[in-house]
């Protein structure tokens, strides 16, 4: 079709013949259109006959249907040689599409759609299927008469006659520029959609996934494949009561957009923490039809601030409560206390010549010590008491809801068994204690000092051993 190079305008199309049947088995379909290098009948046909019981008039109907047909349909004769085939025949479609009068074309080398950014590639191709007599189909960029360009995708077959001979080329032809455009911005999109770093999502009405980005996939270890079709349920890690999800489904039916952040299972197990957005995308007449939902994973900086709050409330040390949330758990006994009338104990206990530890062990084995003791106390409170490292080699044990003589017991208890364990380095390790109970009206601090002065005479008294506060 595009075979030798036809200069727009410069040949003028001839006046042409009237329709023609060509002998019992040929068929011209250019009824008014004839080029002059294309006087010989060109387009043939092996039909038998051009009407049929069913349709008198085959050749009539062939021609409507041609002159009708969406497509684009030209017709040129077979001269491959000089100028190469000219057209014979176009249909109005291929007029629209390439902006040239029917008069204009005639006659004229299909050579005249071409440009600059026709691809020589394939119409390399096209020539040797041409010269071949096979099929060629492809696409290329095509100029119209105004200049402007197109994206035209088109398929030639020969037309042979009775003897088998290629008598004229016949061409479909589209033009493809929206839709390949329309491929290109959905390919753009899925680029830009999978080089993003939040995993994206998008799934129907009915919750099923029909796209994942790469993001995804690294974040979670599923493959698109084995993700598509599918709820999102699978990510569920349990950590989350029903009741979470529902809400979320409720805000989703309700058309609203939901943030939240899931604790999700990977594949592989392991739990990560999504800070997800999910939006609803309504059709024009305002129905959800689907969700996008853009996730950033935020597993480290829940981590890391879990960390924090720890490190914040903890001692690096021994693992212990601090002083500064010890003190924040007496206050919230005391209130207890105030409000309801709970009382609650205290016990202070402080390592017996620790100074003599350090000076003898070193420093390091002083920590050890340290943390023996507090791994010791860890095991000796219950869940709702607090164990705090109140100083340096003190230990505040604060008990809501625990009488005197329960705190006296279990100071005795700890005594005794950190007098019973021997280090290997340091020997006998052993505890003053001192303990307190809240007596109505008392402030904390009151308590706190009470309890310190019975520390102070277990000391005096000779160390490891226990004192109550009056
Ligand atoms: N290794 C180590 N030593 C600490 C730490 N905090 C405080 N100390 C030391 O603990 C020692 C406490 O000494 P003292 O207050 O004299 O008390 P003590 O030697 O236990 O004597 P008594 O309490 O009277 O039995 C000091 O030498 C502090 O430097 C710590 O985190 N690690």
């Amino acid at each position: 079709m595009a075979e030798a190079h036809a200069h727009q305008g410069s040949a003028a199309p001839r006046k042409t013949g009237p329709a023609r049947r060509i002998g019992p088995s040929l068929v011209c379909l250019q009824p008014h259109a004839i080029a002059p290098s294309c006087e010989a009948p060109t387009l043939v046909t092996s039909l038998p006959a051009p009407s049929t019981p069913a349709c008198p008039d085959l050749a009539q109907l062939l021609h409507t249907a041609v002159a009708q047909a969406f497509n684009a349909v030209v017709i040129t004769n077979a001269a491959l040689d000089g100028e190469g085939p000219c057209i014979t025949y176009c249909n109005p479609a291929f007029c629209r599409m390439t902006g040239y009068t029917e008069q204009e074309l005639l006659g004229r080398s299909p050579r005249l759609l071409q440009g600059p950014k026709t691809d020589p590639q394939v119409l390399q191709r096209l020539r040797e299927c041409l010269r071949s007599g096979t099929f060629f189909q492809g696409s290329t960029v095509n100029y119209r008469k105004d200049g402007s360009s197109y994206l035209v995708e088109w398929n030639i077959s020969p037309v042979r006659d009775a003897q088998g001979q290629v008598q004229a080329y016949v061409s479909v032809q589209q033009d493809i520029t929206k839709r390949v455009r329309a491929e290109q911005r959905q390919a753009l999109l899925a680029r830009a959609l999978n080089a993003t770093q939040d995993a994206v999502v998008i799934a129907n009405a009915q919750a099923q996934i029909l796209f994942v980005n790469q993001a995804f996939e690294d974040l979670t270890g599923y493959r698109s494949d084995e993700v598509l079709g599918r709820t999102p349920k699978f990510l569920q890690s349990g950590e989350h009561p029903p009741a979470f999800y529902s809400q979320l489904r409720d805000a989703l039916a309700r058309g609203d957009s939901c943030q939240t952040t899931f604790a999700n299972r990977r594949k592989d197990g392991s739990i990560y923490h999504a800070a997800q957005t999910i939006t609803p995308l309504r059709d024009e007449a305002g129905t959800t039809q689907h969700y996008v939902s853009v996730t950033k994973d935020v597993t480290e900086l829940i981590a890391r601030t879990q960390e924090l709050r720890e490190q914040a409330h903890h001692d690096a040390l021994t693992g212990l409560l601090n002083r500064r949330a010890g003190e924040q758990q007496l206050e919230r006994c005391q209130r207890a206390a105030q409000l309801e009338g709970q009382g609650y104990a205290l016990i202070l206990a402080d390592i017996d010549n620790f100074k003599s530890i350090n000076d003898r062990f070193g420093h390091e084995e002083g920590d050890r010590v340290l943390q023996r003791c507090a791994t010791l106390l860890s095991r000796k409170v219950r869940s709702g008491d607090a164990l705090i490292r109140w100083g340096g080699e003190e230990f505040l044990i604060v008990l809501p809801g625990c009488r005197l003589e329960a705190a006296q017991e279990l100071a005795e208890r700890i005594r005794a068994a950190m007098a019973q364990e021997q280090d290997a380095v340091v020997g006998s390790i052993t505890l003053s204690l001192g303990v307190g109970a809240w007596q109505p009206g008392e402030y904390s601090s009151t308590l706190l000092r009470r309890t310190d002065q019975a520390l102070y005479r277990a000391k005096t008294s000779g160390r490891n051993q226990v004192a109550v506060a009056p």
